[in-house]
């Protein structure tokens, strides 16, 4: 009884696109159920499938939250995803992968708000950073992808140093002293393929009051970048998670859909067939949605169906050309040149991966592509002829 009384304890795996969330997320579900516990998933996406859910044991709970951002604009779908997994099927443990775009403050005040409806418990913000992703970019100067990666860092109780195999030992120093000038708190985890002991859940669940990453949000020294908005901060972090709340904030956060919002979502907002988009909501709660700043309006996705088979060598050629504007590829591909064999190809930050895979179910082939304006017109043309 007392058992059933306990807040599920519930993780948030944030880090940009294709840094390793996924990676991360199997090896904690593994983790968990060697222990005879029962693991479930949130899992968020940009695009109108949800490729990564093919890589989670199918045994496991997971909801799929697609076509926009937990931190905004399917916010509203979070509550009511992590009420359903709570009363439905008492979890161990809830991870949510977020979009490799999520704004992670925003994130947390969903998770605020879900905690009002469910009884659940924030242990932790995992950040999983590519390395070589983040060396070039902190090269390179300021962007919008730069100051997301830092207040992805900046929310994190652990930190995993992911892809270290694609940087050298004095990178790493160098990446190490640049991430703690940002988050003095998280414990550092340098990984290859995110190899990391996943005691450190256990850690973060049995630790004493809020997570660290509060206490990073909270720190008076903590130096904002353009995107960072203190009222968000002190919104997330206003009162304890899993504690009893008082109902009268649920209706205060209530969304409708429909109302036009007062920030837009840029490109992705464009409804061309095949593609995904993000729904245009508006939070009832007008302070609330003033606060809302987006450090991912400059983000698309782009969906594309194939036909049928296509030959293995034409699209290796495809990937190797893409513009730098794409940052990410996902797909279920059937190569008729191996013996109409399927593969869960994977492209991150000019990395391609091939995973051979049999599907459960009926799952189409498809190429998801998500990047910063891309030329989709001629992103399209070029699948086509595949
Ligand atoms: N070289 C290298 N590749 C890695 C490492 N970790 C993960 N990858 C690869 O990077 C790609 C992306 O990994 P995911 O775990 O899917 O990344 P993600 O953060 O879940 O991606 P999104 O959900 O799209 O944001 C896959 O092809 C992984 O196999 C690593 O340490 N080194």
């Amino acid at each position: 009884m007392e058992h059933m009384n306990k807040p599920v304890p519930l993780f948030v795996l944030s880090g940009f696109l294709g840094s390793g969330k996924t990676t991360l997320l199997t090896r904690a579900i593994d983790y968990y159920k060697a222990q005879g516990k029962l693991p479930a998933v949130i899992m968020n996406e940009l695009g109108d499938v949800n490729l990564d859910g093919l890589l989670v044991d199918v045994q496991v709970p997971m909801t799929e939250i697609l076509s926009g951002c937990i931190c905004c604009s399917v916010r509203g779908d979070l509550g009511t995803a992590i009420m359903n997994l709570v009363a439905e099927q008492r979890p161990d443990v809830i991870f949510i992968e977020s979009t490799g775009v999520a704004n992670p403050i925003e994130t947390l005040e969903g998770v605020t708000e879900a905690s009002l409806l469910a009884r659940v418990e924030m242990k932790g913000v995992v950040t999983v950073v590519d390395c070589r992703h983040l060396l070039e970019l902190s090269r390179g100067g300021a962007g919008k992808t730069f100051r997301l990666m830092q207040d992805q860092i900046r929310c994190a109780s652990v930190l995993l140093l992911n892809k270290t195999d694609l940087v050298t030992q004095d990178e790493l120093a160098e990446l190490e002293r640049l991430i703690r000038s940002w988050n003095e708190y998280a414990e550092i985890v340098r990984t290859v393929k995110c190899e990391a002991d996943m005691r450190l859940f256990d850690e973060a669940e049995h630790a004493e009051g809020p997570f660290s990453g509060m206490a990073a949000l909270h720190d008076d020294d903590h130096v904002c970048t353009g995107d960072c908005d203190h009222a968000s901060h002190g919104g997330a972090h206003d009162h304890e998670h899993g504690e009893a709340h008082d109902h009268e904030h649920v209706g205060a956060h209530d969304h409708e859909h429909g109302e036009t919002n007062d920030h837009e979502h840029g490109e992705a907002h464009d409804h061309a067939h095949g593609e995904a988009h993000m729904h245009s909501d508006a939070h009832a709660d007008s302070a609330h949605a003033d606060r809302h700043h987006h450090t991912h309006d400059h983000v698309m996705v782009y969906t594309h169906y194939l036909a049928g088979p296509i030959d293995s060598e034409k699209f290796e050629r495809f990937i190797a050309g893409l513009p730098a504007s794409v940052y990410r590829g996902k797909g279920v591909l059937t190569f008729a040149d191996t013996g109409n064999s399927r593969f869960l190809f994977q492209y991150a930050y000019r990395e391609a991966d091939f995973m051979k895979i049999t599907p459960q179910g009926d799952v189409q082939d498809v190429v998801v592509l998500i990047g910063e304006h891309m030329p989709k017109e001629q992103l399209r043309k070029a699948l086509e002829a595949l």
